[in-house]
């Protein structure tokens, strides 16, 4: 767990980071959103004490940050930023490998993690465990980041605008898998980012801020429904909020399910029970269904959603 209490950060007469109180609940994502300037990377890095803070507290499953040895703090958390960060003249695996060999595992043990990791990021060791950064797509580059944090296996991960230099197909790739990773991992996670859709389909909760202060911690459905101010209303967007509702529920909430399922047939899955309810209707609206079939993770039909009740119910 994260504790943010009373935090305030000053360059000078600028006050980055005002007063803001935070906690971060273990395994949760927390996304700090807002405009550029509002305070979300000075936020980050304090909590990994890259910069100090002012004033106020910071805890670290309980324990003040101050009273820890920075370096021990900093290896503790996998920091991933925008642009990657890597050391062009290291090879991809030796880049992933930084902390571990800062922690002297063995050789084997390093081996096996970099090996480890590479797949959980879907990259083939074989191809790019060799390569120099330089060789490597943005995207590609990108999951090396992602995975060099890892390495080490810490229990927080902060990120910093990670996916913001990738084109916006790589980029909805990235977060699938950012997802992906999350439920088989599951870091306390604080994830900074200027883009609101990027916000509500990561985090558990978002943070909403403004001129160095908070003004809404809560979850995505909140944030859209229940915006505590005209800033955070504009910021989720008024007119569409509909739809984006719709992108935070599975088509399993409003399913019908067939008694049992029926067997897998290849090609027909379109729609899987984890998709969410505005791909659904933008499927039934593109091939002018009523309704359509819902398939499991094997392939199997196991149920129909319609139109009508996504309308009626999905926002
Ligand atoms: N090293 C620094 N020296 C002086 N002022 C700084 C420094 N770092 C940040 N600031 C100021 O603190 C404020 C918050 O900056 P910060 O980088 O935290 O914002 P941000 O929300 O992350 O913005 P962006 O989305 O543009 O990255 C800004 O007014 C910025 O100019």
């Amino acid at each position: 767990m994260i504790e943010l209490r009373n935090v305030t950060r000053r360059f000078g007469d600028t006050v980055a980071v005002d007063r803001v109180n935070l906690t971060i609940e273990t395994g949760e994502v927390c996304v700090l959103v807002g405009s550029s300037g509002c305070g979300k990377s000075t936020t980050l890095r304090m909590i990994n004490h890259l910069l100090p803070h002012s004033a106020g507290e910071i805890l670290v499953d309980g324990e003040d940050t101050t009273a820890m040895n920075p370096q021990q703090l900093r290896l503790n958390m996998g920091y991933v930023i925008q642009g990657t960060g890597l050391f062009p003249h290291w090879t991809v695996a030796r880049n992933i490998a930084m902390v571990p060999r800062l922690l002297k595992w063995p050789r084997q043990r390093i081996d096996a993690r970099v090996d480890e990791l590479m797949k959980l990021l879907d990259l083939d060791p074989a191809t790019h465990a060799h390569k120099y950064p330089q060789q490597l797509s943005g995207g590609q580059a990108q999951r090396v980041g992602v995975a060099r944090a890892l390495a080490a296996d810490p229990n927080i991960l902060l990120m910093d605008e990670p996916f913001g230099a990738v084109d916006a197909i790589t980029r909805e790739n990235l977060q699938l898998e950012m997802l992906r990773i999350q439920r088989q991992v599951r870091k306390t996670t604080v994830f900074v980012t200027h883009d609101i859709d990027e916000a509500l389909k990561l985090a558990s909760r978002i943070a909403v801020m403004d001129q160095g202060r908070i003004i809404q911690h809560d979850t995505p459905e909140n944030i859209l429904r229940r915006p505590a101010s005209d800033f955070v209303e504009s910021l989720v967007g008024k007119q569409d909020r509909g739809l984006k509702l719709m992108s935070l529920r599975p088509v399993r909430d409003l399913m019908t399910p067939h008694g049992s399922p029926k067997p897998s047939r290849p090609g027909a899955d379109v729609l899987r029970e984890d998709d969410n309810l505005r791909l659904a209707l933008s499927v039934m609206l593109w091939q002018d269904l009523p309704q359509v079939a819902v398939f499991n993770a094997r392939g199997e039909e196991t149920g129909v959603i319609t139109r009508e009740r996504i309308i009626q119910e999905g926002a």
